[in-house]
């Protein structure tokens, strides 16, 4: 039996709904300027098109939902750290908090924007009060802000954005923006690189975390529309597509879905990691917007 839809706690503005998505809770924006799903669970946008696009997010259609899962697709917050931790020994990758639940504290339409504010519902699996806040404001463009706050205790922070990028074939994409940049390759043993070249395309399994914090270009050639990825308060971008092997491995993607989608991820991880004092914040955010 389906449980009944919970009330939403605070007042929802005309085009934003409160429904049970892929059976869990979500907030449903349909407004002339977008439409888009975000998931309570994890505070995870699954979907997010402007006004006459394609979706601009990628979501696997073998995602698990609910009850501690990962969403694969969408926009992942990873925080309070990237991949392993920086000492490769904690205990879920990429953090926790996208696997609790968060709840909605304010709703309301700024222009044609509808802004949606969540926080992080109770879990402190820590046991040291960490908080965490996350501000999306949807509409012809896409911000996303997330800030994590120290509870008692000092950290050592990690974050990213893990936006999987939806593409006519991650093939033929061509990003701009990184050049120049030092790269830890995580398919060779984190050793680092620099980015050569202006044009970065994609010919096999890509796992790079590039010391650039700059505005970067996505150009989708077979789907024939540019995304721009615009970041604020990063230090790292992170390029990642699994490529064949590694998603034929993935139980919750697809086998051929590797060529649908890119993530690149504005980021706070690695040798940028930020301490944070007790009550102490990290906050980091991103613009996304498409042209053609
Ligand atoms: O499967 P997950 O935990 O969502 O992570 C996916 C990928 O996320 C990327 O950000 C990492 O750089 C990769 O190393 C990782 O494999």
């Amino acid at each position: 039996m389906t449980p009944a839809t919970e009330p939403a706690p605070v007042p929802l503005p005309p085009g934003v709904s409160q429904e049970r998505v892929h059976g869990t809770e979500a907030l449903v924006v349909d407004t002339p300027a977008a439409r888009a799903v975000l998931h309570l669970d994890g505070a995870h946008l699954t979907s997010w098109a402007p006004a006459g696009e394609q979706d601009v997010l990628w979501l696997s259609e073998l995602s698990e939902y609910g009850d501690g899962a990962a969403i694969r697709g969408g926009i992942p917050l990873v925080v309070p750290w990237f991949g392993p931790g920086r000492d490769s020994e904690r205990p879920v990758k990429h953090g926790w908090i996208r696997n609790h639940p968060w709840e909605l504290t304010a709703a309301s339409f700024d222009g044609d924007d509808v802004v949606l504010e969540l926080a992080l519902k109770g879990a402190d699996p820590d046991g040291t009060g960490i908080r965490a806040d996350a501000v999306f404001r949807i509409g012809a463009d896409l911000s996303v802000d997330l800030t994590l706050t120290a509870g008692s205790e000092e950290i050592e922070a990690e974050a990213a954005l893990h936006t999987y990028l939806a593409v006519g074939d991650v093939r033929e994409i061509e990003i701009r923006g990184l050049q120049g940049g030092d790269y830890f390759d995580n398919t060779r043993d984190l050793e680092q690189f620099r980015q050569e070249e202006p044009v970065l395309r994609l010919s096999g399994a890509t796992d790079r975390v590039y010391g650039v914090n700059a505005e970067v270009v996505i150009e989708d050639v077979a789907g024939a529309r540019r995304i721009v990825s615009s970041p604020r308060g990063t230090a790292k971008t992170v390029v990642w597509n699994p490529w064949s092997q590694s998603a034929a491995e993935m139980a919750d993607m697809p086998n051929d879905a590797w060529t649908d989608f890119v993530c690149v991820e504005p980021a706070v991880a690695k040798d940028a990691a930020q301490v944070l004092p007790p009550g102490g914040a990290l906050t980091l955010g991103v613009t996304y917007r498409v042209e053609r």
